[in-house]
């Protein structure tokens, strides 16, 4: 590719050769007119002899009389011992340089020098384009051994990207053939196929900054998971999390991280597009309306008897008997032991995936019980099986920047009132924001999407992605007016 020995360079330097057991003394006294080169050291072995030393001198010093040194010190080192000046040549080849420095004699004058990438576990991703296509492999090549073992493959991004899953296409430059990598953020450990799921590594400091914001116990929906930069580290916080993600190979190593952090028992993964997801966590189950509606009957019939046996104790008239299924059916749940739970896991919708991923369901624990969640203990089973998303939710995690604000209309009428219990939850939407654009531009997007006014946004600045573009974080509780209120409108599902 190139010839490595046209970036060598020769030093004719001067160097004095000292016994061994005075280089300490000596090294002290010539301090500052010995070679200082960045990982080069100025003291090294006399080939000729074991008892001696060379302490190579400074290219500031060119006369073998020492005359470019001070007599004082000169005089200094003379009574410490001979002094013997010897010829010392030294070679900075290819493998002293750093990538800077060869790229910059091998590239175009004037050109940006590719020298920095980003890092994904062995993986250094570049984004060679435009002038400095022609010059692509030598620069994996260089960036390659400049930077091995550390990194084992060079890769660049072809093209823009265009499907959405939000993965680049990439060719290997240099190295191993292999995206499969491992990269770690604060204490999370995550498995991920390069080539096949989004992954950026500039996101750390931004899901963790929203992570905090998490509770132990708290209920989270993450509608665009990828691999669970969000998920994992708030399941790992002992929230309960409910993560989707449309690709599959994304949700394919979600639960391989859920596994590998040991939050498995915490995380409920879900394939499919972030409306239905979301409709799914929100939608009360049939059987739930059902066995409402049959307490609502029973209620009424106990109190409807109530009257007749107050009336019967006043006077001998007929007891109606309520009707039997109702009574029926009630003490089954009650008298079999079979908990509402059960119920609710029959109804076939996606949380049976997660009930077989988990060994469970959603159920109904209130959220004041679940706020007792606790980092360190392994959640039992039946905790995320116990947990009615139609009920309640306290973070919507919305990580799809160019167009999550669209998706805010799935939450138009989504949430059934009437079975909701505590605050409604908190939407995290992320998007990004031009240089012509305001906030305000943001902000009546994401209000014209729910049908709704928002009250008291946070918009939270996360990173720069272009010169003219801003990635912005828009948080915000959702309105109760885009709660559905008509509870006869519940699925039929
Ligand atoms: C910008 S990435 C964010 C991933 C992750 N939350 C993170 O912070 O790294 C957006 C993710 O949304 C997924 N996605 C795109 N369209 C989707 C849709 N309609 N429904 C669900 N997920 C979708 C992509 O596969 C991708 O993993």
């Amino acid at each position: 590719m190139f010839d490595e020995r046209k970036f060598d360079v020769h030093l004719k330097l001067l160097a004095l050769r000292i016994p061994r057991e005075l280089c300490k003394v000596a090294t002290k006294i010539v301090n500052g007119y010995l070679l200082d080169k960045p990982r080069v050291k100025p003291i090294t072995e006399d080939p000729a002899c074991e008892k001696n030393r060379y302490m190579i001198l400074s290219e500031r010093v060119q006369n073998s009389d020492l005359s470019d040194i001070p007599n004082d010190t000169i005089n200094e080192l003379s009574g410490l011992c001979k002094i013997d000046v010897v010829p010392y040549s030294l070679t900075l080849g290819y493998s002293y340089w750093g990538a800077d420095h060869i790229l910059k004699q091998i590239l175009p004058p004037g050109v940006e020098v590719p020298s920095s990438f980003e890092t994904i576990g062995h993986i250094a991703h570049l984004n060679i384009h435009g002038e400095l296509l022609p010059f692509k492999d030598v620069i994996a090549k260089v960036i390659y051994d400049k930077n091995y073992p550390r990194i084992k493959t060079v890769v660049n991004k072809v093209g823009t990207i265009t499907n959405e899953f939000r993965v680049p296409k990439f060719e290997v430059l240099a190295g191993e053939n292999n995206m499969v990598t491992e990269v770690k953020q604060y204490g999370s450990t995550f498995k991920l196929d390069y080539g096949l799921v989004y992954w950026n590594s500039r996101l750390e400091h931004e899901h963790i900054r929203l992570v905090s914001q998490f509770q132990a116990g708290e209920v989270i929906c993450d509608m665009f998971a990828g691999i669970g930069p969000f998920a994992i580290p708030a399941a790992q916080k002992g929230c309960i999390v409910y993560a989707n993600d449309l690709n599959p190979d994304s949700i394919r190593y979600l639960k391989i991280n859920a596994e590998v952090n040991k939050v498995d028992g915490y995380v409920c993964a879900y394939n499919t597009d972030a409306r239905e997801f979301i409709s799914q966590m929100m939608t009360v189950p049939k059987l739930e309306i059902e066995l409402n509606d049959n307490t609502a009957i029973l209620k009424s019939c106990e109190q409807q008897q109530d009257k007749i046996t107050n009336q019967d104790m006043e006077s001998a008239v007929e007891v109606k008997e309520p009707p039997n299924g109702v009574v029926n059916k009630v003490e089954n749940m009650e008298g079999s032991g079979i908990s509402g739970d059960a119920s609710v896991a029959s109804v076939k919708r996606p949380s049976d995936d997660c009930q077989a991923e988990n060994g469970s369901a959603r159920g109904n624990t209130s959220p004041a019980s679940r706020r007792k969640g606790n980092k360190n203990k392994k959640m039992r089973g039946s905790e995320i099986a116990a947990t009615k998303t139609w009920e309640h939710v306290d973070h919507i995690i919305m990580n799809l920047p160019a167009s999550a604000l669209q998706f805010l209309d799935a939450f138009r009428g989504l949430i059934q009132r009437k079975y909701w219990k505590g605050d409604l939850p908190w939407i995290h939407c992320y998007c990004f924001m031009r240089a012509h654009e305001t906030q305000e531009h943001i902000f009546s997007e994401a209000e014209a999407a729910l049908g709704a006014s928002i009250q008291k946004p946070i918009f939270h600045r996360v990173r720069d992605v272009a010169p003219n573009k801003a990635m912005f974080c828009l948080s915000f509780r959702l309105p109760e007016s885009c709660c559905h209120e008509n509870v006869s409108n519940a699925s039929e599902r």
